[in-house]
C-alpha cells in the first residue's frame, strides 16, 4: 500500500474545493447531495469547511440488472435521505470519478425533482478512464489509473477508515485475505 494523498494534502484540497463552491453558490439555494457510501468522509469534511448556507441530502443508488443479467441503470432511491430539492441548486458530492458512469446515470434523474441546476464535485478524478461525455464540475485531485482506498473508499468493505488515501497494487488486491483483517 502506498500513500498517495496524506492528511495535510487532503485538507488543503478540501479547503480549495470549499472556496470554489462558495464562490459559485453564494446567494443561491444550495443542496449538497452525497452519494453513499464512499463520499461520507469527504462530505463530512467539506460540510465543515463551507460557511455559506446549504441543505444536505444523501442518496444511494442501486444498479438494476438487465434482462440478460448485465449491469444496467443506476436508480436513485429518493427516500427519507432525500428532502425536497425542488427549485434548489443540487451539487452531487462523490469521492471518485472513474469511468463517469455513476454521474452519467444520476445527473439526468434529478430532472424529475424540478431542481434549478445539477452539478457535481468529486474529490478524485482518475486520469484516462472516462467513458461518458459528462465530467465533474469541481475536482479536488487528478490521480493516475490506480485503485485507491481510504478517506471513505474501500476495497471489499475495508480501509474506509484510513485518514489518508493510498493505492493498492494488483498484487496486494490479489493477496487480500479477509481473515487477516
Ligand atoms: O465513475 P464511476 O466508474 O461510475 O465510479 C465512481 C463510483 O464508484 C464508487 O462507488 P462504489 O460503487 O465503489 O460504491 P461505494 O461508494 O459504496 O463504495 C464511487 O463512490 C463512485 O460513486
Ligand atoms: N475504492 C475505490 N472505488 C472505486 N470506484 C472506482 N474507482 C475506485 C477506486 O480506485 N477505489
Amino acid at each position: 500500500m502506498q500513500v498517495l494523498l496524506d492528511e495535510n494534502t487532503l485538507r488543503e484540497g478540501v479547503d480549495r474545493l470549499a472556496q470554489q463552491i462558495e464562490e459559485r453558490y453564494r446567494g443561491k439555494k444550495l443542496t449538497l447531495v452525497g452519494v453513499l457510501l464512499g463520499s461520507v468522509v469527504f462530505l463530512a469534511d467539506l460540510m465543515r469547511r463551507l460557511t455559506i448556507p446549504y441543505g444536505v441530502a444523501m442518496i444511494s443508488s442501486r444498479q438494476m440488472a438487465t434482462e440478460d443479467n448485465r449491469p444496467g441503470h443506476l436508480v436513485i432511491h429518493a427516500d427519507s435521505l432525500m428532502p425536497e430539492v425542488k427549485g434548489r441548486h443540487v451539487l452531487i458530492i462523490d469521492d471518485i470519478y472513474d469511468t463517469g458512469e455513476t454521474l452519467w446515470e444520476l445527473i439526468p434523474q434529478f430532472d424529475e425533482f424540478n431542481v434549478s441546476s445539477v452539478h457535481s464535485a468529486v474529490l478524485l478524478r482518475k486520469k484516462g478512464r472516462q467513458r461518458v461525455p459528462v465530467a465533474p464540475d469541481f475536482v479536488g485531485f487528478e490521480i493516475p489509473d490506480v485503485y485507491v482506498v481510504g478517506y471513505g473508499m474501500d476495497y471489499r468493505g475495508y480501509y474506509r477508515n484510513l485518514p489518508y488515501i493510498a493505492s493498492l497494487s494488483p498484487e496486494e488486491m490479489a493477496n487480500f485475505r479477509e481473515n487477516d483483517r
